[in-house]
């Protein structure tokens, strides 16, 4: 099956309100490759802002959740503001929040489904740090983060994974085009066996991690590499560079 090339762009915590408006309007006078899904995602203050200025079909992400409804959870938000607010993205389970914030497999897991029961669509990231690559483990790791997810959700159809290795990630580092190809083609297997073959082949495997436009050519023409996450050059012109190397 076809899968729909897909890039998001995650601005971590990064923007003001003047410079979250330029990279918009650049995107919104773009000439993007109509055949690509694109999605950003600003910091939660401005995704109402963002919701109202993005056109030309690219949609919009929330970074978080937390994994309970509305309620005293205070500095939170929940899964249903964002639904309620019209965002109908998720970037979940990013290694920032693994590493930072202590997210553990079974936690990112659980806002997964309250996303998913919410009614969102969901990028959830996995990826191993440079101590596991070079312990050998990487396959190990993303399918431990994954079997987390599959224990508590059982519908995968708006799930896009994201495979960002964590030693890529805001590194200048990014993974060789057989690296990527070796680990997507192994969580697609993954989903094949633990889920269903039509999930392996329906969902989308996206890179993150040091994608730029002069390395995202390369990394689409691997056959499991459904798209990109980009997170520092999500942020500057090169972007539409990034969405149009599908
Ligand atoms: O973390 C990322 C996207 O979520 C990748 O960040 P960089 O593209 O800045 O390496």
């Amino acid at each position: 099956m076809a899968r729909k090339f897909f890039v998001g762009g995650n601005f971590k915590s990064n923007g003001t309100v003047a410079s979250i408006k330029s990279i918009i309007d650049g995107l919104n006078n773009a000439k993007l490759n109509n055949s690509v899904e694109v999605v950003i995602a600003p910091p939660a203050l401005y995704l109402l802002l963002a919701k109202e200025i993005t056109g030309n079909g690219v949609d919009v992400a929330a970074q978080n959740i937390y994994n309970k409804g509305n309620g005293a959870y205070t500095g939170e938000i929940s899964a249903q503001q964002l639904k309620d607010a019209q965002v109908h993205w998720v970037i979940l389970g990013h290694s920032e929040r693994r590493s930072i914030f202590g997210e553990s497999d079974e936690f990112v897991a659980s806002k997964t489904k309250a996303a998913l029961d919410a009614g969102l669509s969901v990028i959830l990231c996995i990826g191993e740090s440079l101590e596991e690559r070079e312990k050998g483990v990487t396959i190990d790791i993303v399918t431990r983060q994954l079997a987390a997810v599959a224990e508590q959700v059982q519908d995968w159809s708006k799930i896009v994974i994201a495979y960002e290795p964590v030693w890529a990630i805001g590194t200048g580092k990014v993974a060789t085009t057989a690296q990527a190809q070796e680990v997507h083609a192994a969580i697609r297997s993954w989903l094949k066996e633990k889920v269903s073959a039509e999930v392996s082949d329906a969902t989308r495997i996206l890179y993150g991690g040091s994608v730029t436009d002069k390395n995202s050519k390369d990394l689409a023409t691997q056959p499991d590499v459904d798209g990109f996450l980009v997170g520092g050059a999500s942020l500057k012109p090169a972007f539409i560079d990034i969405i149009n190397s599908a």
